[in-house]
Parts: structure tokens; C-alpha cells; sequence
């Protein structure tokens, strides 16, 4: 493991709280201070949240940050930095975990190891009158400890930890500069040669690719196998009824 202070990517700022409330709200109140891009991480948050509104547990030693960048182009672009920040945690965890440690990306943008969820992204537009100012990257990881999975909405994928799995115990501001640079490298890709190496890089990552998944999306559940992600990084599922294109669900194995 390298983790020289020297490694830190450039022009990139980094804020380290004790406690905050959630980092999400730390970047919304930070953003319009910032003269570029930064990570906010925090050792402790009291109203940590997760996807489609969840609560999202942050057990101590449990890594909680949230990157702030101005996003490259519109708003459909912006989007597509999900799948850059989980090649970037996969890519980060891959270096901390050890040979034996099995990582795949849950589409949209859960991270596993060993078939278990180790990490969650969360992604919120900043901004006022309908323009995006900034985009807020929210990455949680459990490095020291799986949430309690009593606490987990039923059906929810069993949530496992750095440590349980590998026995790496890896203190929340030593992972930081493994992310940061892993996920400067995938957004440099990202911003200069578009989508195309990224999908190319997380379908080689993706979870139960060519398998039958189910997607619980707000109206409907559909069942199928999954084929591939679209440019606009949909998850397009071959039905009975034909190939159908899923912008956001649920999935289910
Ligand atoms: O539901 C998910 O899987 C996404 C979880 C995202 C959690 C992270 S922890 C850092 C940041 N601050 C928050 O309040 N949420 C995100």
C-alpha cells in the first residue's frame, strides 16, 4: 500500500471534519466558497443519508466523504460520474483489500465485495434556477463495520465490511488518498474521451452481467437478463417482452 502525502492529485482541496451532520449538506453549504474541486470527509455524521431518501448508517471507523466537482458538461453527463466514482472505489478498494478480495459494481453504483455490499454513491446536483453549479459525489464504505443489517429495508443486499471480509483495517483518512487519485484518473478519462472507456471499464466490473436480476423501479418490477448499460448509462434488461432500457431501480439478484 503507498499512501505518500505526495500522491494527493493535484488542485484537489481536502477537508477533514470530526462531525458534521452529513457531508451532503457540508457540500451544499461549502460549494459556493470553493475555487475547485474537494473532497469533505467526515470522521462522524449525525444525518447521514442514502439513495431514494434511506438512511444511511455510519458506524465509527466507517469512511463518509463527499466530493465536490463542477460538472463537465449538462445534466445527463453529470450523471454519468456515478460510474466514475464506482470504477474509482473499486479500483481504490482493490488496492487496500488484498489479492483474495472479490469487488464487482452493483449497477447503478453499489460497490461488493465477496457478494456483499461494502459501499454506496450517492449523487446531488448543486445549483439555483434550474442550473447545476456544482455536483456532489457522496461515498460511503465500510471499511471497519457492516450496518446492522436488522436496520435495512427487507430484501435489502447483506452488507459486509473491509475488515470482516479481509481483515484490513484501514483508518478512513489513509483510504482517502487511494480514492481521490483513483477517482482524478477515471474523470480525466471520463472528461477527455466521454462515456465509451468508462462503460467499457465498469460492464468488465459489473455484478451478475448476462444473469436474470430483477428491477424494482417506483411504478413497475421487471425481470430480466441483464445485457448491458446504454450510453446514457441505463441498465438495459432483455425481457419477455423484449429489451427494455432502466434509467434508475432497485435491482435485486
Ligand atoms: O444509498 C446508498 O447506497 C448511498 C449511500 C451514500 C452514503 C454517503 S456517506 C457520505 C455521504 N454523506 C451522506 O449523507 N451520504 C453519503
Amino acid at each position: 500500500m503507498s499512501n505518500k502525502a505526495q500522491d494527493w492529485p493535484e488542485g484537489v482541496a481536502r477537508h477533514v471534519l470530526e462531525r458534521t451532520d452529513s457531508t451532503m449538506m457540508e457540500a451544499a453549504r461549502l460549494a459556493p466558497q470553493l475555487a475547485g474541486p474537494a473532497w469533505i470527509l467526515a470522521l462522524e455524521q449525525t444525518a447521514a443519508r442514502g439513495r431514494r431518501g434511506r438512511a444511511w448508517q455510519h458506524p465509527k471507523g466507517n469512511f463518509s466523504a463527499t466530493l465536490v466537482i463542477r460538472p463537465w458538461q449538462g445534466v445527463e453527463q453529470a450523471a454519468l460520474y456515478s460510474f466514475v466514482a464506482a470504477l474509482a472505489l473499486d479500483e481504490a478498494l482493490a488496492q487496500v483489500a488484498g489479492p483474495h478480495a472479490r469487488l464487482s459494481i452493483k449497477w447503478p453504483n453499489d460497490v461488493l465485495l465477496n457478494g456483499g455490499k461494502i459501499a454506496g454513491i450517492l449523487l446531488e446536483s448543486l445549483g439555483a434556477g434550474g442550473q447545476i453549479s456544482h455536483l456532489a459525489i457522496g461515498i460511503g464504505v465500510n471499511l471497519r463495520e457492516a450496518p446492522d443489517p436488522g436496520a435495512l429495508e427487507p430484501g435489502a443486499m447483506a452488507p459486509v465490511s473491509l475488515r470482516g471480509e479481509t481483515g484490513t483495517d484501514i483508518p478512513p483518512t489513509d483510504f482517502l488518498p487511494y480514492l481521490a487519485r483513483a477517482f482524478a484518473k477515471y474523470q480525466a478519462q471520463f472528461e477527455s474521451y466521454g462515456f465509451a472507456p468508462i462503460r467499457t471499464a465498469w460492464l468488465a466490473r459489473a455484478a451478475r452481467l448476462g444473469e436474470t436480476v430483477t428491477a424494482r423501479t417506483t411504478l413497475e418490477t421487471v425481470e430480466g437478463r441483464f445485457e448491458t448499460i446504454n450510453e446514457s448509462g441505463a441498465m438495459v434488461l432483455a425481457t419477455s417482452a423484449g429489451p427494455r432500457a432502466i434509467a434508475a431501480a432497485d435491482i435485486f439478484f
